[in-house]
């Protein structure tokens, strides 16, 4: 018999694949657990403020405690999450400015599209999303090839293998994606054209959005608390019914041929705010600051791994960390798996300007001590999401791809 701690650890484990290997360097990535947010345990809001510093990256046990965040929060730094949740949502056009932290809605039915935090409910979504996922990339390639909208200058929908580069040189990745768009799903913009296959599934993706999203803004409240910064700022920037390149990612990679294994998708920092991703086999890895060794991060079942992108570098002056990350094939016996993860991408609004924001002593200080984050480029964040996805194709500019990560490292 296991005792209860050793049966803990091994349900960490994917039983239906072969076992993550445990020769292999690891990052060392926190475990959050997620019940204990939304209840306000001040530990485990320290544990995510030095995640969110230091590594930029963590896990995120979704387990359990589903009901809990209507169970009342006892700290302080839930107080913002819990004031903000009774103001009205923003409208799509009002989360602009930095210093327009009142805005209201005017158009209270778009509340309808916010859901309870539900950590279970979100594994449930993404082990469906996983099949459907591979339903997609299992269509013929010119069929998936008519929903590549590169010529029409959008990063939403498919890119076929090899069809982005991995660095300067033009080296090809190893993968394809599918990214679905949040508006397009919410009904903020005209539907895309998409495979026939997913239209029943739109519901499911709706689903994953929203659920994603409600653990976005817990964490950006959190954040926000942290920082200092106005009630409820971090939030307003990210309203869900708000006009935004946040997307829904499937990647899939199958097996390289064992005499020719190479990087699938290219280091790389996240463009938007918070990467909420699900992964079941290995090939994700990170470069720890001030290290020069890429280490894997292990997939755990029942956790997400959640990472902050460049936006949240420019907001916080460089208080927050975007880390460089990269996709290589899956490690030891996974190697000879299809790698497939599923990503939720939360960005700012489209029209957000992309700066430090304003309000925060503790940023001020780190305008001060991060010159290079805190450039006063006017860049909004349609701007930058487009620049930076657009330069990793093939044919693309790669000298704006580039990230904060530039001179970080
Ligand atoms: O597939 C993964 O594990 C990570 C994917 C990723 O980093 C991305 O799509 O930005
Ligand atoms: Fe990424």
């Amino acid at each position: 018999m296991y005792d209860k701690a050793e049966q803990s650890e091994m349900d960490l484990n994917f039983s239906d694949l072969p076992p993550f290997p445990e020769d292999v360097p690891t990052a060392p990535l926190l475990r959050i657990t997620l019940s204990k947010l939304t209840q306000g345990d001040p530990k485990e809001i320290s544990k995510l403020w030095k995640a969110c510093c230091e590594l930029g990256f963590f896990y995120l046990d979704l387990r359990g405690g589903s009901d809990s965040q209507k169970s009342c929060p006892t700290s302080s730094a839930l107080d913002d999450r819990t004031e903000h949740a009774t103001q009205e949502v923003g409208r799509a056009d009002s989360a602009t400015g930095h210093d327009d932290h009142s805005a209201h809605t005017k158009d209270d039915s778009l509340k309808e599209f916010e859901v309870d935090i539900d950590g279970e409910q979100l594994l449930h979504d993404a082990e469906d999303l996983f099949r459907v996922g591979k339903s997609v990339f299992d269509l013929p390639v010119e069929e998936k090839v008519k929903y590549d909208l590169k010529d029409q200058g959008s990063y939403f929908g498919y890119k076929g293998y090899g069809q982005g580069v991995i660095d300067a040189e033009g080296t090809k990745d190893r993968n394809e994606f599918y990214n679905v768009s949040k508006d397009d799903i919410l009904g903020l913009s005209e539907p895309l054209s998409a495979p026939k296959l997913l239209h029943p599934h739109r519901d499911l993706l709706k689903s994953f959005m929203q659920h994603s999203h409600a653990i976005v803004d817990l964490l950006l409240s959190l954040l926000n608390h942290q920082l200092g910064l106005p009630h409820g700022k971090l939030s307003s920037l990210h309203r869900l019914a708000s006009v935004s390149g946040d997307q829904v990612r499937w990647v899939h990679a199958p097996p390289q041929p064992m005499d020719d294994r190479r990087t699938a998708l290219g280091q790389h920092t996240d463009f938007g705010s918070v990467t909420v991703l699900f992964n079941r086999l290995g090939g994700l890895q990170v470069l720890p600051p001030g290290s020069n060794e890429w280490c894997y991060v292990k997939p755990l079942r029942g956790h997400a791994v959640i990472n902050l992108g460049d936006a949240m570098v420019k907001f916080s002056a460089g208080i927050l960390r975007s880390n460089i990350h990269r996709v290589v094939n899956p490690p030891g016996q996974q190697a000879d798996h299809t790698r497939m993860s599923l990503v939720y991408f939360a960005r700012p609004a489209d029209d957000v300007i992309l700066k430090a924001l304003s309000g925060s002593t503790l940023i001020d200080e780190g305008r001060r001590q991060n010159p290079d984050e805190t450039e006063e480029q006017e860049i909004t964040s349609k701007e930058w999401i487009l620049r930076r996805a657009l330069g990793r194709r093939q044919g693309g500019d790669w000298t704006k791809a580039g990230g904060t990560e530039s001179g970080r490292v």
